[in-house]
């Protein structure tokens, strides 16, 4: 199969252009400070499916995951180079207003990090906060029944969030990026801290949510990305000219392609447990 410098085979993009794309990643670089840490990605994310990254540890997957809603501008010393194009626009255009983006682009991060209010609270703040009109207990509701957790918080709504259990902290967490009506959802290894009844749970309700949403998914599960996932991107690092290691894309394939037939060497060693 014809294949591109960019890990992507040329069947694969043709499968992705007919889809829409909700991001279109073209040569983008990351450096912390002089530190070359992601280099020339190219890569389209379909509309409502799930996409993995996966790759050994310090492969550039959560830095480049964070460049979907300009997080790495929160690191100090963080510079992203290229083009990123969310549904038509450069979110590296000076004109975008990143704390507008991050509301269409949510975030769920690896340790749950509810706030310190009640459950009610947890999801009414962000919304209130932007200003929204409609009703709140309805949309409190809706986000917690969406996010598969409303059964077991209905009757607690004025109990603290941090008291809840590791994997219904998490659900919480992305009851209240829901609550924020996003496009997409950002997930960095949401699983990591949690057991397996609650990382089950939580796989459950991202094949749900893409009904709705885009979801992007950093895991070090492979099994995780064989469940959920539609499409899987393999990372791996690379020493550079000067003897520096940093992380490329190597593979973009449908799961099932990815798992079953990769088409480069280097993910077919990973996948089989042959490095990282
Ligand atoms: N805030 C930061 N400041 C400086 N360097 C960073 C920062 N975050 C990541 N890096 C570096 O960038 C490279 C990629 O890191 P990143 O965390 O994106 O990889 P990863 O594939 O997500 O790793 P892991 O699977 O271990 O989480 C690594 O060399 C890492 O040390």
């Amino acid at each position: 199969m014809p294949y591109s410098s960019n890990g992507r085979s040329q069947s694969d993009s043709a499968t992705i252009e007919q889809s829409n794309s909700v991001f279109n990643v073209e040569g983008v670089k990351v450096y912390y400070g002089g530190l070359l840490a992601l280099v020339d990605v190219y890569l389209q994310i379909p509309e409502k499916q799930i996409v993995a990254f996966i790759g050994p540890s310090g492969c550039g997957k959560s830095t480049l995951l964070r460049c979907f809603n300009r997080m790495n501008d929160l690191i100090p010393g963080a510079k992203v180079e290229g083009r990123l194009h969310y549904r038509d626009r450069n979110i590296y255009d000076s004109k975008v207003n990143a704390v507008k983006l991050r509301r269409q682009v949510g975030m769920v991060f690896q340790r749950p990090n509810p706030f310190p209010k009640s459950i009610y609270e947890n999801i009414a703040f962000g919304p209130r906060a932007n200003g929204y009109k409609g009703n709140i207990d309805e949309l409190v509701e809706n986000s917690l029944r969406r996010a598969a957790i409303w059964d077991e918080v209905k009757d607690k709504l004025k109990e603290k969030g941090t008291a809840l259990s590791g994997g219904q902290q998490q659900r919480l967490c992305i009851a209240r990026a829901i609550a924020m009506k996003p496009d997409v959802l950002l997930m960095d290894e949401p699983c990591s801290a949690l057991d397996p009844i609650s990382t089950s749970q939580v796989e459950e309700l991202c094949l749900e949510l893409k009904e709705q949403y885009t979801i992007i998914i950093v895991t070090h599960n492979m099994q995780q990305a064989s469940r959920v996932a539609d499409w899987t991107a393999f990372f791996n690092t690379e020493i550079d000219a000067g003897g520096k290691r940093r992380g490329k894309l190597v593979e973009f394939s449908p799961t099932a392609q990815m798992f079953n037939s990769p088409h480069t060497k280097e993910a077919q060693e990973y996948i089989s447990g042959r490095f990282g």
